[in-house]
């Protein structure tokens, strides 16, 4: 069973609802009267994306951008693609990043110089999980759910290889999991 692979459980679902409400309260406040443009970034922050919106109480718009730089590893291959870029223009626009994960920072580093190119009136990043022991560009969140330790982390959104994107909570996979995959060990 999927539920098998993980170690241990870091964020409980009860835990995610209760933050991500939090932060669609302090992001309702600080664009009152204003109609951000939320940018998810594919796939990761899907649930993230579709929880988070729904504890924003300004008119607001959606976007979506999908960036991909794992691969099917668990380090950063460095290299940014783009899949798709956004539908609708950014130009003159409040535009509030939304992210799974700030790991090492390349994806986003790469993207703001992207999307600030475009010449928004405003942009910030919301990114539910920050993991700063791992961060090789100069990037930080506006909005962060909570900070993790240096371990490769799972669900709510978040894969290993494509899967575990379903599990309702943050866990850590069993090491093995990753090792035999990677023909480690
Ligand atoms: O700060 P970084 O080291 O760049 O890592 C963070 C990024 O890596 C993951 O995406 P991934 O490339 O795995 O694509 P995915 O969202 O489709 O899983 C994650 O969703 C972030 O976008
Ligand atoms: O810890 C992680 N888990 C899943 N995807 C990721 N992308 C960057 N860091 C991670
Ligand atoms: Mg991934």
């Amino acid at each position: 069973m999927m539920k098998d692979d993980i170690e241990r459980i870091l964020i409980s679902q009860a835990e995610l609802e209760r933050r991500v409400a939090e932060l669609g309260a302090q992001i309702s406040a600080d664009y009152a009267g204003k109609e951000p443009i939320l940018v998810s970034v594919l796939r990761g922050s899907y649930i993230f994306m579709a929880d988070l919106t729904r504890h924003i109480d300004t008119f607001c718009r959606v976007d979506f951008m999908a960036v991909s730089s794992y691969g099917s590893g668990t380090v950063s291959s460095g290299q940014v693609n783009i899949i798709k870029d956004l539908s609708d223009s950014i130009e003159g626009r409040d535009v509030i990043v939304v992210e799974d994960i700030l790991d090492s920072g390349n994806t986003l580093h790469y993207l703001f110089q992207l999307l600030k190119a475009r010449h928004p009136a405003s942009i910030r990043l919301a990114t539910l999980l920050d993991k700063p022991s791992r961060r090789t560009k100069p990037i930080t969140a506006d909005y962060v759910g909570f900070e993790v330790p240096d371990e490769f982390v799972v669900g709510y959104g978040l894969d290993f290889d494509e899967r575990y994107r379903n599990l309702p909570y943050i866990g850590i996979l069993k090491p093995s999991v990753y090792k035999d995959k990677l023909g480690l060990e």
